[in-house]
């Protein structure tokens, strides 16, 4: 039987989790437990590989599209394991390495390469850990890091059908001829541009009228609109049945009886935290009526000891609010449970962005959930072809919604869909979290002429607040 090992401090998870040891934890005694690739899902499965695919992506779809700048170009073929090879190339080492360095280089962490539960308290009330391949360990204090997973919709699991998620359709073998994504959020926008600009016909099963129903009803209708245009989309639209074609490929029933058959079929219907998966109940740890792990603005979950960060319990599923939550939990490790002075989760202003084309990025209030919340709002839309540097892109479907208060000026919302989208919003994000007003972020600094962040200079001005 192995020795049960007694630590300061488990830490559930290698994603966000594995950045809270850090000098000030070198004595420590720590245990990482991570049942799946180092690293976590934003380095292996998630933001760093799709955005390198997008990359690629994009440069296909600026060549594909030059000739009505004059620029008559074309894509001649593109080496698909080769982009995997590089992606891959670059990114297996970077957790492989993490590994290594936690395993053989920290005195004070032991890594557990297991699944890991939950198995009560001991006499003296230390968590008791068991990982799946028998190791115990007791721990004065434990960070659930746990992340979250895709989930599949009965359909398609119960039908045994062979279905991508995230996890590998970025390492299949050659680019499909014809990919079918299920659902209509974010994965499935960014990997729908992915494949299509490579050179994939898609086909999108959407069960609402709208992608991207999340955002904004402007920027969900533009993007519906253009996706429309290049993808074949299908709205309104449920799956009945899936089933394997001989030939490697798959078919969908749908809704109204018709079928979808292609080589590949990638299932981005959301996805639900790992808290369901840790025997959290034996501690005392609550979930919600989602699954998530409760916890305060500290990150402290109802049992005594217990801390939480990121996916598997944050509503937002995103890296910069998973490592700042990670910030906020290992800041308050230092100070001590019952400290007077804990540091707090700041989720007024969390931006999100979609790296899809045209991209899409946002923060603050949509337009409805600002009306709904009886604001009096002045809402200004300006079209990125209306700025100079959209008349140099010959920009047709980019716009910046901004929302303000009136009377005060007070940022609520912006929203863009357009090139750069992500990087463009920035100055709002930061308006919004340091307190500028629209009119103070719009004339108190220079704006680069003719920059791309004129459309949002001039969205700001066209404000009537
Ligand atoms: C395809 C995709 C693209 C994304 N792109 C972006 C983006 O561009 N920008 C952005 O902000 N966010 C993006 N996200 C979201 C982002 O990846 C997550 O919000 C973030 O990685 C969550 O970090 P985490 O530390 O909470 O969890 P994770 O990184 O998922 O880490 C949790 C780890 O815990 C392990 N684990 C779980 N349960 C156990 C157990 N019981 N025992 C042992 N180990 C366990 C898991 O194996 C996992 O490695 C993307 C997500 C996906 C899927
Ligand atoms: N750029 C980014 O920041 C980025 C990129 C990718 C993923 N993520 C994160 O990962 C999370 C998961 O991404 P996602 O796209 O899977 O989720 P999502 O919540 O964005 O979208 C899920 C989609 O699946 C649909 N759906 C749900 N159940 C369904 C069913 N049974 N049948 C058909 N459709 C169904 C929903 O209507 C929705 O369109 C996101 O919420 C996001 O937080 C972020």
């Amino acid at each position: 039987m192995t020795a049960t090992q007694v630590v300061d401090l488990a830490i559930i998870g290698s994603g966000s989790g594995n950045s809270i040891p850090d000098e000030r934890f070198a004595d420590t005694t720590i245990a990482i437990f991570e049942e799946g690739v180092y690293g976590g899902t934003c380095l292996n499965v998630g933001c760093i590989p799709t955005k390198m695919f997008v990359y690629a992506a994009e440069v296909a779809e600026i060549a594909t599209h030059g000739a009505r700048l004059g620029v008559h170009a074309k894509v001649d073929s593109v080496d698909w394991p080769g982009i995997v090879n590089r992606v891959f190339g670059r990114i297996d080492p970077i957790s492989e390495g993490g590994k290594e360095y936690r395993t053989d280089r920290c005195d004070n962490i032991t890594v557990y390469s297991s699944h890991v539960e939950f198995d009560g308290r001991d006499d003296d009330g230390l968590c008791r850990l068991v990982t799946a391949d028998g190791a115990t360990v007791l721990a004065r204090e434990v960070v659930v890091a746990a992340g979250s997973r895709a989930t599949i919709p009965p359909v398609i699991a119960d039908s045994g059908v062979r279905y991508y998620t995230n996890n590998d359709v970025m390492r299949l073998p050659e680019l499909p001829e014809h990919l079918i994504i299920l659902g209509s959020g974010y994965i499935a926008a960014e990997f729908a541009h992915v494949f299509g600009a490579l050179g994939s016909a898609v086909s999108i099963v959407a069960r609402g009228p709208a992608l991207l129903r999340k955002q904004d009803a402007d920027i969900s209708n533009r993007f519906t609109e253009v996706a429309q245009a290049k993808w074949d989309v299908h709205l309104d639209t449920a799956v009945t049945a899936a089933q394997d074609l001989p030939d490697g490929g798959v078919r969908l029933t749908l809704g109204d009886g018709t079928h979808l058959e292609a080589d590949a079929l990638l299932v981005a219907t959301g996805r639900v935290p790992n808290g369901d998966r840790l025997n959290a109940g034996s501690v005392g740890i609550e979930l919600d009526d989602e699954g998530r792990v409760r916890c305060d603005a500290h990150g402290r979950t109802a049992a005594r000891g217990v801390w939480t960060l990121g996916d598997v319990s944050s509503p937002y599923q995103l890296k910069h609010v998973a490592n700042h939550e990670e910030r906020v939990v290992q800041a308050n490790l230092l100070k001590g449970w019952d400290s007077p002075d804990l540091e707090s989760f700041d989720h007024r202003h969390v931006p999100a962005a979609v790296f899809t084309h045209p991209q899409i990025a946002s923060v603050g209030l949509t337009e409805e959930e600002a009306r709904d919340q009886h604001l009096d709002i002045a809402v200004k839309v300006q079209a990125y072809g209306d700025v100079a540097y959209g008349w140099a892109m010959e920009d047709t479907t980019g716009f910046c919604k901004i929302i303000a208060e009136r009377g005060t000026g007070r940022l609520l919302g912006a929203h863009i869909i357009g090139p750069q989208a992500p990087t463009v919003i920035q100055p709002v994000i930061q308006a919004m979290h340091f307190g500028q007003t629209a009119h103070e972020l719009a004339r108190g600094q220079y704006w680069i002429h003719p920059a791309m962040p004129e459309v949002l200079e001039n969205a700001l001005l066209g404000l009537e607040i």
